[in-house]
């Protein structure tokens, strides 16, 4: 099948107030250097509104969307919207090293979704196939691109990723990031509501993996500050660790988060970017390497910059709760990394 390649009707920078709206930030229409961002899994539940959310980024000047299937129609469709980025669709794994080729940021939420019942750990088995396949032409086309690892499950695709670039002779640990900005989006949505402060101002690191209790947020660091009884701090922690899970449940079998995915994926893509184009104090919350714990990989504050991970940030005073939390996520997040470690080995 041959590459559909869409031209968007603007080629400069606009910033629509749609973007700022949807994105919550007000972005410069200053000219900005050119930046290709690919989306592989894009006609998927995550795929199309992130496609289309990260098409309404002025800092990106081409969108690449891939998927095995069905990207012609949804690059068409996107490549409508009067935005700078030029889109252009490949379907199919031969189109692969095209789409990728030339990448500054790869965001991958390719693979199956939960269904009631199962945990992301369940997963394993179809996706640490599909992101190894991906990583190995990451690898090749396009082995500088920061890669944002959306699919699930995180705590072992990201080590997936990493050992597949080691073995290509690719792999910089500050460019691999598994994305867990859901669970800050969750966690601030959450504290605001409790403590009753406008969301928009509010902040709570998440540290940890992207599973049930690897999911540590640190409402202790959470700012505007409201003394929140600790029946009430054990609640939002138990919802935030349990907010894909709602969401997985209330869809019935219909899959799990796509559109808040898509919003949170679209909030690091952007800090990505930023950090690239030498913005200075970008700091979001993601799953890397890490020496912040005993544990090779740790998602904590990030600060982002023109190489991708610039300072991995220490975790911070934590309460007594949350120190208990720390311990009890070692275990699970150490067995889940060392499975996608052994993965990726042997197969
Ligand atoms: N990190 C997070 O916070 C987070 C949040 C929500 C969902 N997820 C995960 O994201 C993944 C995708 O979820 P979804 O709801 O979009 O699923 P979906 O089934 O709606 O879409 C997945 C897409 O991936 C595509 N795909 C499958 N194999 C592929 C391959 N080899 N190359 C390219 N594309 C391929 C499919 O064709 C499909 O379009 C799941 O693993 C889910 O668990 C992660
Ligand atoms: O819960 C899931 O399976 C999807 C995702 O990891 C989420 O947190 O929503």
């Amino acid at each position: 099948m041959k590459a559909l390649i869409v031209r968007s009707a603007l080629k400069r920078a606009t910033t629509p107030s749609s973007t700022k709206l949807l994105l919550g930030r007000s972005f410069s229409s200053e000219s900005q250097p050119e930046r290709k961002v690919a989306i592989l899994g894009a006609a998927g539940g995550i795929g199309q509104p992130l496609s289309m959310l990260v098409k309404l980024n002025p800092l990106v000047s081409s969108l690449s969307l891939y998927d095995i299937a069905n990207t012609p129609g949804v690059a068409a469709d996107v490549s409508h919207i009067n935005s700078r980025a030029e889109v252009a669709g490949f379907a199919g794994e031969e189109q692969l090293g095209k789409a990728l080729e030339g990448s500054d940021v790869v965001i991958i939420p390719a693979g199956v979704p939960r269904k009631p019942g199962m945990t992301r750990d369940d997963l394993f088995n179809i996706n640490a196939g599909i992101v190894k396949s991906l990583c190995i032409a990451i690898a090749k086309y396009c082995p500088n691109a920061l890669v944002n690892m959306i699919s699930n499950p995180v705590n072992s695709t990201v080590p997936i990723a990493a050992e597949v670039f080691k073995k290509a002779g690719t792999y910089d640990e500050k460019k691999l990031f598994g994305v867990t900005m859901l669970d800050v989006v969750r966690a601030k949505t959450f504290y605001a509501g409790k403590a009753n402060v406008p969301v928009a101002g509010v902040n709570v690191p998440v540290v940890g993996g992207h599973a049930g209790i690897t999911i540590l947020p640190l409402f202790s660091q959470a700012t505007p500050k409201a003394n929140l009884p600790d029946d009430v701090i054990k609640a939002l922690t138990k919802r935030t660790q349990d907010g894909g899970t709602e969401v997985v449940e209330a869809k019935a079998g219909k899959g799990s988060a796509t559109l808040s995915m898509a919003y949170a994926g679209a909030i690091f893509a952007d800090a990505c970017l930023k950090g690239l184009n030498g913005v200075p104090d970008i700091v979001e919350c993601t799953f890397v390497q890490s020496s912040v714990t005993e544990l090779p990989f740790f998602a904590s504050k990030v600060r982002l910059g023109k190489n991708g991970v610039e300072e991995v940030l220490g975790l911070g005073p934590l309460s007594d709760y949350e120190k208990e939390g720390l311990e009890n996520l070692k275990p699970e997040l150490k067995s889940s990394i060392e499975k996608g470690i052994k993965f990726a080995n042997q197969s």
